[in-house]
């Protein structure tokens, strides 16, 4: 499918229109194994899948030539299945995994050159980890173990106590202050994970599958905190994940791995609307088109007879949400974006996606 302009189809991201990146990373790759420094490095082994590179050098590319930007506030996601380097790549933004190859620039720093001490510092003070397994110390009282990278800095009993009931407040455990961790569910431990994340104030935040060990009501529960979280603080977040649907719901933009390399990277309507490959493809085939489809995606240009009197949308309205007014119009509705008539949508170019949707079901 091609979006229904000559421009590439645009959603009101925080990257609009494009501010200095918080994070920008240049041709990255992290292989595993003997004289790793070699793959990047010569044109012939860069060439290789990743198999035939483990049979030629015993090397395991697990992030290869991968190149990106985050932008101040947005949530990036990094999507694969098990094995595709996710982990790896994201490990790598703070050196927890050293890279052997390529630029990782963090608010105009050089990462690759910073010293271990900035690093620490780095860590400490600038991103914040989410991790699958909450890590929280059992003998620790929820506040105490929200309190912990603040005790680690140097603050003060009171000051850090202050700050973690705030953000035990933020996440939603107020009245759980006083628990310990195993008198709390599983969504509740990640809860504190996060406060915990939050406590320090971080640029960014940097969630690992966070979510993956909970089940699936919880689940969504916990992407909906992120969502709020994300509204109400307004972080910088990178997300990675295995499963397309929290990737939709989280992501401005998704980046798609595979064998460690780049896919596509993409709004959701842009991997949906414009898959990249087969592979790709075959990732969004069950998504429902008409949740993350725009306007922008259906609109058709206007013929000489269409009357142009009906209602306006923007073409970054979403096609599940214009579907009441498209069809309750006796006209068809305007795509109307700074008072340029983009295209038109009528009743059948709604009812193309919905019935596709039906198809799929
Ligand atoms: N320390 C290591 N030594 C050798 N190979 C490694 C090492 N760490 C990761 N790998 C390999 O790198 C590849 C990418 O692994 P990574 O854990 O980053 O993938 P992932 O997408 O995060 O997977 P999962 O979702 O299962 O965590 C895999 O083939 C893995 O076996």
């Amino acid at each position: 499918m091609t979006p229904a302009t000559t421009e590439a189809p645009r959603r009101n991201t925080p990257q609009d229109p494009a501010p200095t990146p918080v994070i920008s990373v240049r041709d990255l790759w992290k292989v595993f194994g003997p004289k790793a420094d070699r793959v990047p490095a010569s044109e012939e082994l860069r060439g290789l899948t990743r198999l035939e590179l483990l049979d030629r050098t015993g090397c395991t590319a697990a992030v290869r030539d991968v190149s990106f930007d985050v932008a101040p506030g947005e949530v990036f996601v990094v999507m694969g299945l098990s094995g595709s380097g996710k982990s790896t790549l994201v490990r790598c933004l703070t050196r927890l995994i050293e890279p052997t190859a390529g630029e990782i620039v963090f608010e105009g720093e050089d990462i690759r050159g910073a010293d271990e001490k900035r690093l620490r510092e780095l860590r400490r003070s600038k991103f914040s980890m989410v991790f699958q397994h909450f890590g929280l110390l059992p003998h620790r009282r929820v506040v105490d173990n929200v309190a912990f990278g603040l005790e680690i800095r140097g603050m003060s009993r009171s000051e850090r106590t202050r700050r973690a009931l705030e953000v035990v407040e933020l996440v939603g455990l107020s009245g759980y202050e006083n628990s310990y961790p195993d008198q709390l569910s599983g969504g509740m431990q990640q809860r504190v994970g996060l406060a915990r994340a939050l406590a320090g104030d971080p640029d960014v935040l940097l969630f690992d599958e966070p979510f993956s060990a909970l089940d699936p009501l919880i689940r969504r529960d916990m992407q909906n905190e992120v969502v709020r979280l994300h509204r109400e603080v307004g972080k910088t977040m990178v997300f990675i994940t295995h499963d397309l649907s929290e990737a939709l719901r989280l992501g401005d933009r998704i980046l798609i791995m595979r064998d460690g390399g780049t896919v596509q990277c993409g709004t959701g309507d842009e991997l949906v609307g414009a898959p990249a490959d087969d592979y790709v493809r075959d990732f969004v085939r069950d998504v429902p088109r008409g949740d993350v489809l725009t306007l922008r995606w259906i609109m058709r240009p206007a013929e000489p007879d269409d009357p142009l009197d009906g209602p306006e949308l923007g073409p970054d309205v979403v096609v599940k949400e214009a579907t009441r007014a498209v069809l309750a119009a006796d006209r068809p509705v305007k795509v109307v974006e700074n008072g340029k008539l983009l295209g038109i949508v009528g009743d059948e170019e709604i009812l193309t996606i919905v019935a596709g949707q039906e198809g799929d079901a």
